[in-house]
């Protein structure tokens, strides 16, 4: 996921243009916050809306039936819009407080396993989840979640890489404990 909430558009569209080129060659699919536009310009993977940008139903239409789209949602009926709007999955949270995004209201675990329960298509817990607390996230077993988004258990380190490296391995543990 591309993510830049502050950027001039020519400065965000050679920024994804950059991290499509090192994701194509890793054969990692990369979304866009937000910007269907910049998505389309880049040729990237699929974009992740919320609930005030662009309905999912209109983002589909733009980018066709090929790409990934995803949508926010906090509740069972944003869930279910999704779905009926064609999106492939949504993210929920946050799970727990975070500073990363402002006014952004704490579901905790019950408000993540209502939408989870809900939901038709495959959910991402984001919120606040680190080292520290993405196993007991996947722990809860809920249906529909696949996995976590994290924003400063990566960014908020010096050590992007072996922090990835260390959340990728916890959350491997729990794939394999459970299958
Ligand atoms: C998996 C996942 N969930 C939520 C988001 C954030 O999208 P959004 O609600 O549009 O909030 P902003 O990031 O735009 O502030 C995401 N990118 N991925
Ligand atoms: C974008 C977004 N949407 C819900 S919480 C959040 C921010 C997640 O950031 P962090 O992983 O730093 O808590």
């Amino acid at each position: 996921m591309f993510r830049e909430k502050d950027a001039e558009t020519r400065e965000f569209l050679e920024a994804a243009k950059a991290c499509v080129e090192i994701c194509k060659s890793s054969g990692v699919p990369l979304l866009i916050n937000d910007r269907v536009d910049v998505a389309l310009a880049c040729d990237a993977d699929g974009v992740h809306v919320g609930q005030s940008d662009m309905p999912a139903w209109e983002v589909r239409r733009l980018l066709g039936p090929g790409k990934i789209i995803g949508v926010s949602c906090k509740t069972p009926a944003q869930a279910e819009q999704a779905w009926k709007d064609g999106a492939d999955y949504i993210g929920c949270g946050g799970v727990f407080p975070t500073t990363t995004k402002a006014n952004n209201p704490t579901l905790g675990f019950e408000g993540l396993r209502t939408v989870c329960l809900a939901s038709k298509l495959p959910v991402v817990a984001i919120g606040g989840i680190n080292a520290g607390n993405a196993g007991s996230v996947m722990e809860l077993g809920l249906p529909n979640l696949k996995g976590v988004a994290v924003v400063s258990a990566l960014f908020d380190r010096e050590r992007v890489a072996a922090e990835t490296r260390n959340l990728r391995s916890i959350l491997m543990k729990n794939a394999y404990s459970r299958s």
